[in-house]
Protein backbone atom coordinates (compact mmCIF):
# COMPACT_ATOMS: atom_id res chain seq x y z
CA UNK A 1 0.00 0.00 0.00
CA UNK A 2 1.51 3.87 -0.99
CA UNK A 3 1.08 6.46 1.01
CA UNK A 4 -0.41 9.34 -1.51
CA UNK A 5 2.97 11.32 -1.30
CA UNK A 6 4.33 8.52 -3.01
CA UNK A 7 1.27 8.17 -5.31
CA UNK A 8 2.19 12.01 -6.53
CA UNK A 9 5.68 11.28 -7.85
CA UNK A 10 4.41 7.88 -9.58
CA UNK A 11 1.76 9.76 -11.07
CA UNK A 12 4.49 13.17 -12.23
CA UNK A 13 6.72 10.28 -13.93
CA UNK A 14 4.46 10.92 -17.07
CA UNK A 15 5.12 14.21 -16.94
CA UNK A 16 7.52 14.19 -19.67
CA UNK A 17 5.73 11.91 -22.07
CA UNK A 18 2.74 14.55 -21.73
CA UNK A 19 5.50 17.29 -22.29
CA UNK A 20 6.20 15.77 -25.77
CA UNK A 21 2.43 15.06 -26.83
CA UNK A 22 1.33 18.76 -26.23
CA UNK A 23 3.48 20.53 -28.75
CA UNK A 24 2.16 17.96 -30.97
CA UNK A 25 -1.36 18.64 -30.99
CA UNK A 26 -0.83 20.79 -34.10
CA UNK A 27 -4.80 22.45 -34.28
CA UNK A 28 -5.26 22.95 -30.63
CA UNK A 29 -5.91 26.65 -30.16
CA UNK A 30 -2.76 28.87 -28.91
CA UNK A 31 -4.48 30.12 -25.35
CA UNK A 32 -4.95 26.51 -24.42
CA UNK A 33 -2.04 25.03 -25.70
CA UNK A 34 -0.03 27.64 -23.87
CA UNK A 35 -1.73 27.59 -20.68
CA UNK A 36 -1.06 23.64 -20.56
CA UNK A 37 1.87 24.11 -21.31
CA UNK A 38 2.24 26.35 -18.23
CA UNK A 39 0.97 23.73 -15.90
CA UNK A 40 3.36 21.22 -17.43
CA UNK A 41 6.50 22.79 -16.32
CA UNK A 42 6.70 21.68 -12.82
CA UNK A 43 7.15 25.20 -10.76
CA UNK A 44 3.69 25.82 -11.95
CA UNK A 45 1.70 22.80 -10.79
CA UNK A 46 2.93 23.64 -7.29
CA UNK A 47 0.34 26.22 -7.37
CA UNK A 48 -2.94 25.04 -6.02
CA UNK A 49 -5.05 27.05 -7.63
CA UNK A 50 -4.09 24.99 -10.59
CA UNK A 51 -7.41 23.52 -10.33
CA UNK A 52 -9.68 25.97 -10.56
CA UNK A 53 -7.94 26.39 -14.12
CA UNK A 54 -7.47 23.64 -15.75
CA UNK A 55 -10.73 22.85 -15.16
CA UNK A 56 -11.71 26.11 -16.94
CA UNK A 57 -9.77 24.63 -20.10
CA UNK A 58 -11.87 21.09 -19.46
CA UNK A 59 -15.22 22.44 -19.03
CA UNK A 60 -14.08 24.80 -22.67
CA UNK A 61 -12.93 21.18 -23.74
CA UNK A 62 -16.04 19.74 -22.96
CA UNK A 63 -18.50 22.44 -24.35
CA UNK A 64 -16.57 22.02 -27.79
CA UNK A 65 -17.32 18.16 -27.74
CA UNK A 66 -21.06 18.59 -26.82
CA UNK A 67 -21.87 20.69 -30.07
CA UNK A 68 -23.11 17.93 -33.34
CA UNK A 69 -22.14 14.51 -33.68
CA UNK A 70 -20.04 12.22 -31.15
CA UNK A 71 -18.12 10.57 -34.13
CA UNK A 72 -17.02 14.22 -35.66
CA UNK A 73 -15.75 15.62 -32.86
CA UNK A 74 -11.79 16.21 -33.39
CA UNK A 75 -9.54 14.50 -32.13
CA UNK A 76 -6.92 16.77 -30.92
CA UNK A 77 -9.88 18.41 -29.16
CA UNK A 78 -9.95 14.89 -26.82
CA UNK A 79 -6.20 15.01 -26.64
CA UNK A 80 -6.28 18.07 -25.08
CA UNK A 81 -8.90 16.71 -22.24
CA UNK A 82 -6.31 13.81 -22.06
CA UNK A 83 -3.52 15.85 -21.45
CA UNK A 84 -5.72 18.45 -19.21
CA UNK A 85 -7.00 15.32 -17.40
CA UNK A 86 -3.79 14.18 -16.19
CA UNK A 87 -2.75 17.84 -15.07
CA UNK A 88 -6.00 18.20 -13.14
CA UNK A 89 -5.39 14.43 -11.55
CA UNK A 90 -1.84 15.81 -10.16
CA UNK A 91 -2.97 19.15 -8.76
CA UNK A 92 -6.17 17.15 -7.14
CA UNK A 93 -4.01 14.36 -5.35
CA UNK A 94 -1.40 17.08 -4.52
CA UNK A 95 -3.81 19.95 -3.20
CA UNK A 96 -6.84 18.86 -2.37
CA UNK A 97 -7.53 18.57 1.51
CA UNK A 98 -9.69 15.84 1.87
CA UNK A 99 -9.28 12.50 3.90
CA UNK A 100 -7.44 10.14 1.37
CA UNK A 101 -10.39 7.70 0.62
CA UNK A 102 -12.38 10.87 -0.71
CA UNK A 103 -9.68 11.93 -2.77
CA UNK A 104 -8.95 8.11 -4.66
CA UNK A 105 -12.57 8.43 -5.26
CA UNK A 106 -12.93 12.13 -6.61
CA UNK A 107 -9.77 11.06 -8.49
CA UNK A 108 -11.30 7.58 -9.97
CA UNK A 109 -13.68 10.71 -11.45
CA UNK A 110 -11.16 12.90 -12.73
CA UNK A 111 -9.65 10.03 -14.71
CA UNK A 112 -12.66 8.69 -15.69
CA UNK A 113 -13.87 11.59 -17.39
CA UNK A 114 -10.59 11.76 -19.67
CA UNK A 115 -11.13 8.02 -20.60
CA UNK A 116 -14.37 8.54 -21.57
CA UNK A 117 -14.21 12.03 -23.38
CA UNK A 118 -10.24 12.02 -24.17
CA UNK A 119 -8.78 10.23 -26.26
CA UNK A 120 -5.34 7.81 -26.27
CA UNK A 121 -2.09 10.05 -26.73
CA UNK A 122 0.04 8.71 -29.62
CA UNK A 123 3.40 8.02 -27.26
CA UNK A 124 1.34 7.23 -23.52
CA UNK A 125 -1.81 5.50 -25.10
CA UNK A 126 -3.13 4.19 -21.29
CA UNK A 127 -1.75 7.26 -19.98
CA UNK A 128 -5.18 7.30 -17.96
CA UNK A 129 -5.13 3.62 -17.42
CA UNK A 130 -2.06 2.99 -16.01
CA UNK A 131 -2.53 6.32 -13.48
CA UNK A 132 -5.76 4.53 -12.58
CA UNK A 133 -3.82 1.60 -11.86
CA UNK A 134 -1.27 3.69 -9.25
CA UNK A 135 -4.13 4.86 -7.21
CA UNK A 136 -4.98 1.02 -7.06
CA UNK A 137 -2.38 0.46 -5.27
CA UNK A 138 -3.49 2.61 -2.06
CA UNK A 139 -6.17 0.94 0.08
CA UNK A 140 -9.55 2.81 0.41
CA UNK A 141 -12.38 1.42 2.12
CA UNK A 142 -15.20 -0.60 1.04
CA UNK A 143 -18.39 -0.05 1.52
CA UNK A 144 -20.14 -3.09 1.11
CA UNK A 145 -24.03 -3.59 1.25
CA UNK A 146 -25.27 -6.08 -1.16
CA UNK A 147 -26.32 -9.90 -0.63
CA UNK A 148 -25.72 -11.88 -4.48
CA UNK A 149 -29.49 -12.97 -5.42
CA UNK A 150 -27.56 -14.07 -8.47
CA UNK A 151 -27.82 -18.06 -7.48
CA UNK A 152 -31.93 -17.81 -6.96
CA UNK A 153 -32.37 -15.79 -10.11
CA UNK A 154 -30.38 -18.05 -12.13
CA UNK A 155 -32.15 -21.20 -10.78
CA UNK A 156 -35.58 -19.99 -11.43
CA UNK A 157 -34.06 -18.88 -15.12
CA UNK A 158 -32.77 -22.38 -15.54
CA UNK A 159 -36.35 -23.85 -15.11
CA UNK A 160 -37.66 -23.95 -18.21
CA UNK A 161 -34.89 -24.95 -20.78
CA UNK A 162 -36.27 -25.29 -24.10
CA UNK A 163 -38.59 -22.44 -25.06
CA UNK A 164 -38.10 -22.98 -28.72
CA UNK A 165 -40.88 -24.80 -30.02
CA UNK A 166 -42.97 -22.46 -27.99
CA UNK A 167 -41.40 -19.64 -30.21
CA UNK A 168 -42.19 -21.44 -33.42
CA UNK A 169 -38.35 -22.17 -33.85
CA UNK A 170 -35.42 -23.97 -34.33
CA UNK A 171 -33.08 -24.52 -30.94
CA UNK A 172 -29.50 -24.03 -31.46
CA UNK A 173 -27.31 -26.41 -31.29
CA UNK A 174 -24.89 -26.86 -28.71
CA UNK A 175 -21.62 -28.61 -29.09
CA UNK A 176 -18.22 -29.25 -26.55
CA UNK A 177 -15.29 -27.34 -27.05
CA UNK A 178 -14.50 -28.13 -30.71
CA UNK A 179 -11.24 -28.42 -32.41
CA UNK A 180 -9.87 -25.38 -34.06
CA UNK A 181 -10.64 -26.91 -37.35
CA UNK A 182 -13.66 -28.25 -36.83
CA UNK A 183 -14.98 -24.74 -35.50
CA UNK A 184 -13.52 -23.19 -38.43
CA UNK A 185 -14.86 -25.41 -41.08
CA UNK A 186 -18.51 -26.39 -39.88
CA UNK A 187 -18.93 -22.26 -38.29
CA UNK A 188 -17.12 -19.89 -39.28
CA UNK A 189 -16.65 -20.77 -43.07
CA UNK A 190 -20.53 -22.00 -43.30
CA UNK A 191 -21.48 -19.00 -40.92
CA UNK A 192 -23.65 -20.80 -39.14
CA UNK A 193 -24.57 -20.26 -35.10
CA UNK A 194 -23.90 -22.57 -32.41
CA UNK A 195 -23.09 -22.78 -28.86
CA UNK A 196 -20.23 -23.90 -27.10
CA UNK A 197 -19.60 -25.63 -23.80
CA UNK A 198 -16.92 -25.94 -21.70
CA UNK A 199 -14.41 -23.48 -23.28
CA UNK A 200 -14.25 -21.37 -20.47
CA UNK A 201 -14.18 -23.50 -17.76
CA UNK A 202 -11.08 -22.29 -16.67
CA UNK A 203 -12.07 -18.77 -16.38
CA UNK A 204 -12.05 -17.19 -12.83
CA UNK A 205 -14.78 -14.93 -14.07
CA UNK A 206 -17.16 -17.58 -13.62
CA UNK A 207 -16.95 -17.59 -9.61
CA UNK A 208 -15.59 -14.35 -8.90
CA UNK A 209 -18.21 -12.36 -10.99
CA UNK A 210 -21.49 -14.25 -9.01
CA UNK A 211 -20.92 -11.82 -6.43
CA UNK A 212 -21.54 -8.29 -7.25
CA UNK A 213 -19.68 -6.88 -4.61
CA UNK A 214 -16.30 -8.04 -6.39
CA UNK A 215 -17.06 -5.31 -8.85
CA UNK A 216 -17.73 -2.54 -5.74
CA UNK A 217 -14.28 -3.60 -3.97
CA UNK A 218 -12.04 -3.97 -7.63
CA UNK A 219 -13.76 -0.88 -9.31
CA UNK A 220 -16.47 0.54 -7.00
CA UNK A 221 -15.59 4.82 -7.58
CA UNK A 222 -14.67 4.37 -11.30
CA UNK A 223 -17.14 5.87 -13.12
CA UNK A 224 -18.84 4.10 -16.48
CA UNK A 225 -21.86 5.10 -19.27
CA UNK A 226 -24.76 3.02 -18.95
CA UNK A 227 -27.99 2.78 -20.52
CA UNK A 228 -31.34 3.63 -19.42
CA UNK A 229 -34.71 2.65 -20.30
CA UNK A 230 -35.75 -0.40 -21.29
CA UNK A 231 -34.34 -0.27 -25.23
CA UNK A 232 -32.51 1.43 -27.43
CA UNK A 233 -34.67 1.92 -29.83
CA UNK A 234 -37.58 3.50 -27.33
CA UNK A 235 -38.18 7.71 -27.11
CA UNK A 236 -37.42 7.98 -23.14
CA UNK A 237 -34.32 5.99 -24.04
CA UNK A 238 -31.20 7.67 -22.46
CA UNK A 239 -27.41 7.19 -21.15
CA UNK A 240 -26.52 8.17 -17.67
CA UNK A 241 -22.68 8.89 -16.49
CA UNK A 242 -22.67 6.66 -13.29
CA UNK A 243 -20.10 4.96 -10.58
CA UNK A 244 -19.65 1.04 -10.40
CA UNK A 245 -20.85 1.16 -6.76
CA UNK A 246 -24.05 3.21 -8.02
CA UNK A 247 -24.95 0.94 -10.57
CA UNK A 248 -24.84 -2.00 -8.93
CA UNK A 249 -26.61 -0.85 -5.94
CA UNK A 250 -29.39 1.71 -8.19
CA UNK A 251 -29.88 -0.69 -10.85
CA UNK A 252 -28.46 -4.43 -10.67
CA UNK A 253 -30.65 -5.16 -7.46
CA UNK A 254 -33.11 -2.28 -8.30
CA UNK A 255 -36.63 -3.86 -9.49
CA UNK A 256 -38.30 -1.04 -9.87
CA UNK A 257 -37.75 2.19 -11.95
CA UNK A 258 -35.78 2.07 -15.54
CA UNK A 259 -33.60 -0.53 -16.40
CA UNK A 260 -30.05 -0.10 -16.25
CA UNK A 261 -27.76 -1.45 -19.08
CA UNK A 262 -23.39 -1.62 -18.63
CA UNK A 263 -23.53 -2.50 -22.09
CA UNK A 264 -21.45 -2.93 -24.85
CA UNK A 265 -19.02 -1.15 -22.72
CA UNK A 266 -15.05 -1.59 -23.09
CA UNK A 267 -14.46 -1.97 -19.37
CA UNK A 268 -11.87 -4.32 -19.55
CA UNK A 269 -9.56 -1.12 -20.88
CA UNK A 270 -10.79 1.09 -18.41
CA UNK A 271 -10.07 -1.55 -15.18
CA UNK A 272 -7.64 -3.52 -16.56
CA UNK A 273 -7.50 -5.73 -13.46
CA UNK A 274 -10.80 -7.13 -14.53
CA UNK A 275 -9.39 -9.12 -17.97
CA UNK A 276 -7.29 -11.32 -15.84
CA UNK A 277 -10.59 -12.98 -15.21
CA UNK A 278 -11.07 -13.86 -18.58
CA UNK A 279 -9.15 -14.92 -21.55
CA UNK A 280 -9.75 -14.49 -25.36
CA UNK A 281 -10.85 -17.67 -26.96
CA UNK A 282 -8.28 -18.94 -29.76
CA UNK A 283 -10.89 -19.26 -32.11
CA UNK A 284 -10.78 -15.46 -32.82
CA UNK A 285 -7.24 -16.09 -34.40
CA UNK A 286 -9.68 -16.66 -37.53
CA UNK A 287 -9.35 -14.12 -39.23
CA UNK A 288 -9.14 -11.56 -42.06
CA UNK A 289 -7.33 -8.90 -40.38
CA UNK A 290 -4.55 -7.42 -37.81
CA UNK A 291 -7.43 -5.32 -35.53
CA UNK A 292 -7.60 -6.46 -32.45
CA UNK A 293 -10.62 -7.93 -31.04
CA UNK A 294 -13.28 -5.91 -29.36
CA UNK A 295 -14.05 -6.78 -26.14
CA UNK A 296 -17.17 -5.81 -24.73
CA UNK A 297 -18.87 -6.00 -21.50
CA UNK A 298 -22.67 -6.26 -20.67
CA UNK A 299 -23.65 -6.11 -17.39
CA UNK A 300 -27.60 -5.91 -16.70
CA UNK A 301 -30.28 -6.77 -14.15
CA UNK A 302 -33.19 -9.32 -15.30
CA UNK A 303 -35.25 -7.58 -18.18
CA UNK A 304 -32.53 -6.05 -20.24
CA UNK A 305 -33.48 -6.15 -23.66
CA UNK A 306 -31.10 -5.41 -26.75
CA UNK A 307 -33.69 -5.31 -29.82
CA UNK A 308 -33.21 -7.38 -32.92
CA UNK A 309 -29.95 -5.77 -34.53
CA UNK A 310 -27.14 -6.88 -36.63
CA UNK A 311 -23.18 -6.42 -36.41
CA UNK A 312 -20.30 -6.81 -39.11
CA UNK A 313 -18.22 -8.72 -37.33
CA UNK A 314 -18.04 -12.09 -35.97
CA UNK A 315 -18.85 -12.45 -32.73
CA UNK A 316 -18.73 -14.62 -29.23
CA UNK A 317 -20.66 -13.70 -27.16
CA UNK A 318 -19.86 -15.60 -23.37
CA UNK A 319 -22.34 -15.93 -20.75
CA UNK A 320 -20.68 -15.41 -17.53
CA UNK A 321 -23.02 -14.53 -14.65
CA UNK A 322 -26.89 -15.36 -15.31
CA UNK A 323 -28.96 -16.56 -18.04
CA UNK A 324 -30.31 -14.55 -21.52
CA UNK A 325 -32.62 -15.85 -24.31
CA UNK A 326 -31.91 -15.13 -27.93
CA UNK A 327 -33.42 -15.18 -30.82
CA UNK A 328 -31.49 -15.30 -33.91
CA UNK A 329 -32.29 -15.26 -37.78
CA UNK A 330 -30.28 -15.74 -41.02
CA UNK A 331 -29.20 -12.57 -42.91
CA UNK A 332 -31.63 -13.78 -45.88
CA UNK A 333 -33.99 -13.34 -43.41
CA UNK A 334 -34.07 -9.27 -43.58
CA UNK A 335 -36.79 -8.38 -45.39
CA UNK A 336 -38.96 -10.55 -42.98
CA UNK A 337 -37.88 -8.38 -39.87
CA UNK A 338 -38.98 -5.11 -41.13
CA UNK A 339 -35.56 -3.13 -40.63
CA UNK A 340 -35.98 0.72 -39.58
CA UNK A 341 -35.61 2.78 -42.34
CA UNK A 342 -33.33 5.66 -40.96
CA UNK A 343 -29.83 5.15 -41.53
CA UNK A 344 -28.73 5.57 -38.21
CA UNK A 345 -31.27 2.33 -37.05
CA UNK A 346 -31.08 0.08 -40.21
CA UNK A 347 -29.36 -2.50 -38.73
CA UNK A 348 -32.02 -2.70 -35.99
CA UNK A 349 -35.46 -4.58 -37.01
CA UNK A 350 -38.97 -3.67 -35.57
CA UNK A 351 -39.86 -6.72 -35.27
CA UNK A 352 -39.69 -8.26 -31.69
CA UNK A 353 -39.47 -12.10 -31.77
CA UNK A 354 -40.95 -12.82 -28.28
CA UNK A 355 -44.26 -11.52 -29.22
CA UNK A 356 -44.19 -10.61 -32.97
CA UNK A 357 -47.39 -8.72 -34.39
CA UNK A 358 -48.11 -9.86 -37.25
CA UNK A 359 -50.87 -7.78 -38.09
CA UNK A 360 -48.26 -5.25 -38.52
CA UNK A 361 -45.48 -7.27 -39.29
CA UNK A 362 -46.92 -9.85 -41.49
CA UNK A 363 -44.02 -11.45 -43.19
CA UNK A 364 -42.56 -12.21 -40.10
CA UNK A 365 -44.12 -15.45 -40.54
CA UNK A 366 -41.73 -16.64 -43.31
CA UNK A 367 -39.02 -15.95 -41.38
CA UNK A 368 -37.07 -18.64 -39.73
CA UNK A 369 -36.05 -18.02 -36.19
CA UNK A 370 -33.57 -19.19 -34.48
CA UNK A 371 -33.33 -19.62 -30.92
CA UNK A 372 -31.36 -20.33 -27.40
CA UNK A 373 -30.48 -19.76 -24.05
CA UNK A 374 -27.28 -19.00 -22.87
CA UNK A 375 -26.04 -20.35 -19.70
CA UNK A 376 -22.95 -19.31 -17.90
CA UNK A 377 -19.84 -20.97 -19.02
CA UNK A 378 -21.42 -21.10 -22.70
CA UNK A 379 -20.24 -18.78 -25.68
CA UNK A 380 -22.59 -18.52 -28.58
CA UNK A 381 -21.22 -17.65 -32.08
CA UNK A 382 -23.25 -15.80 -33.99
CA UNK A 383 -21.67 -15.04 -37.96
CA UNK A 384 -21.32 -11.27 -38.98
CA UNK A 385 -24.93 -9.86 -39.87
CA UNK A 386 -26.99 -12.42 -38.39
CA UNK A 387 -29.75 -10.52 -36.89
CA UNK A 388 -29.56 -11.22 -32.67
CA UNK A 389 -31.92 -10.51 -29.97
CA UNK A 390 -31.26 -10.51 -26.59
CA UNK A 391 -33.19 -10.41 -23.52
CA UNK A 392 -31.83 -11.30 -19.57
CA UNK A 393 -33.62 -13.38 -17.41
CA UNK A 394 -31.97 -12.71 -14.43
CA UNK A 395 -28.73 -10.32 -13.56
CA UNK A 396 -26.32 -11.25 -16.03
CA UNK A 397 -22.69 -10.59 -17.35
CA UNK A 398 -21.86 -11.43 -20.57
CA UNK A 399 -18.73 -10.60 -22.63
CA UNK A 400 -18.87 -10.27 -26.42
CA UNK A 401 -15.59 -11.08 -28.45
CA UNK A 402 -16.22 -9.19 -32.11
CA UNK A 403 -13.24 -9.76 -34.69
CA UNK A 404 -13.19 -9.55 -38.40
O1 LIG B 1 -26.31 -9.17 -24.66
C1 LIG B 1 -26.88 -8.26 -25.22
O2 LIG B 1 -27.77 -7.56 -24.68
C2 LIG B 1 -26.54 -7.94 -26.65
C3 LIG B 1 -25.27 -8.59 -27.12
C4 LIG B 1 -24.98 -8.22 -28.54
O3 LIG B 1 -25.77 -7.66 -29.22
C5 LIG B 1 -23.66 -8.55 -29.11
O4 LIG B 1 -22.81 -9.13 -28.42
O5 LIG B 1 -23.44 -8.22 -30.28
FE1 LIG C 1 -25.07 -7.35 -31.25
Amino acid sequence: MLALREICYKLEEYKTCVATALPEIEDLDPASKSLLQRYINSTESTDPSSTIRIQAILDYMYEKINIGNWKEVKLFIRKAITIATYLKLLAHVRFSDEDTDTIIKQAYKIIDFGILFGCPLDKEPRLLQNCASILNTVNVQKNLVLKDTSTKEKNKASSDTSQADKFNAIQIESIDCPSMEHFYKYYILAEKPVILDNCINHWPALEKWKDQNYFINLAGPRTVSIEIGSKYTDTDWTQRLITIEEFVKQYIYQTEGPTGYLAQYQLFDQIPELKSDITEPEYCCFSDSNEPVDVMAWYGPKGTVSPLHHDPKKNLLTQVVGEKQLFLFAPSDSEFLYPHEHELLNNTAQVDPRQPDLDKYPKYRSSKPYYCRLKPGQMLYIPPKWWHFVESLSISFSVSFWWE
